[in-house]
């Protein structure tokens, strides 16, 4: 599991570690299936990835989350993406599929969604993303699959709408066999915030209410973890 000093340090290896997969899977295949997390963690990363040099035309960017809201809010996964990553890059060659969400109809954006994702990986059981990049917040959530809520135990379904009752709002998330089934699947956690919960997953002996979350629902994770988020200054 490497620990980096720094939230920076982290991203730079990351964008390294995504540009090696990148090129050899284009190399293999012909094209890049990556599903993104949202949040304030990633967009560092997202804005290194601005100025490589990749075969843009042959990645493909899809959401792993999303909140309830238009895409021009601030609290937007995609807005996020697109103002650190998407818009510095070549528009005409651009591969991007947002969630659309229609605020006042969650079950309907998230059908949508799934059918994208059918037409996408047609024929197969489960989506065989390339890359499955996640984050965890401060109560063990990944993606949008926060405990105690319905998504966690859907096994049909490869993206639902979920009803978060703590924060009272709808979040569309990909489910765990729609995770599992990614090729890779790394984890980038920063900041001592996460402390508690990275712990807890790590011991899998708490008895948080976040113990084995989300290493129960990922398999075979790879980590990329600040020092804060594991040692106290
Ligand atoms: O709400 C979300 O939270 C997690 C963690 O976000 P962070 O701000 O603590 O990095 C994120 O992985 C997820 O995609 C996002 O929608």
């Amino acid at each position: 599991m490497p620990i980096f000093e720094t939230l920076d340090d982290l991203s730079n290896s990351a964008a390294d570690a995504f540009c090696k997969l990148a090129t050899e899977t284009i190399e293999q295949r012909g094209v890049f299936r990556v599903t993104l997390s949202g949040g304030s963690t990633p967009k560092r990363l997202y804005e290194l990835l601005a100025k490589k040099d990749l075969p843009w035309d042959k990645i493909e960017f899809y959401w792993g989350d999303e909140r309830n809201v238009t895409a021009d809010h601030s609290d937007s996964n995609y807005r996020m993406v697109r103002e650190a990553l998407l818009s510095h890059l070549p528009q005409e060659s651009l591969r991007a599929f947002p969630v659309p969400v229609d605020p006042d109809n969650p079950a309907a954006s998230a059908e949508a969604y799934e059918k994208t994702l059918r037409e996408t990986f047609a024929g197969q059981d489960t989506p065989t993303w390339d890359l499955a990049l996640l984050g965890m917040g401060d109560d063990a959530h990944t993606a949008s699959l926060f405990p105690e809520t319905e998504a966690i135990n859907e096994t049909d379904r490869w993206f639902v709408e979920n009803w978060v009752a703590k924060m009272e709002t709808y979040r569309y998330t990909l489910t765990a066999p729609a995770i599992n089934s990614a090729r890779n699947k790394w984890f980038l956690i920063g900041g001592a915030n996460k402390r508690q919960a990275l712990a807890s997953v790590r011991s899998q002996a708490s008895d948080l209410p976040v113990a084995l979350f989300p290493s129960r629902l990922v398999e075979s994770p790879e980590w990329f973890i600040t020092r804060d988020a594991v040692f106290e200054a």
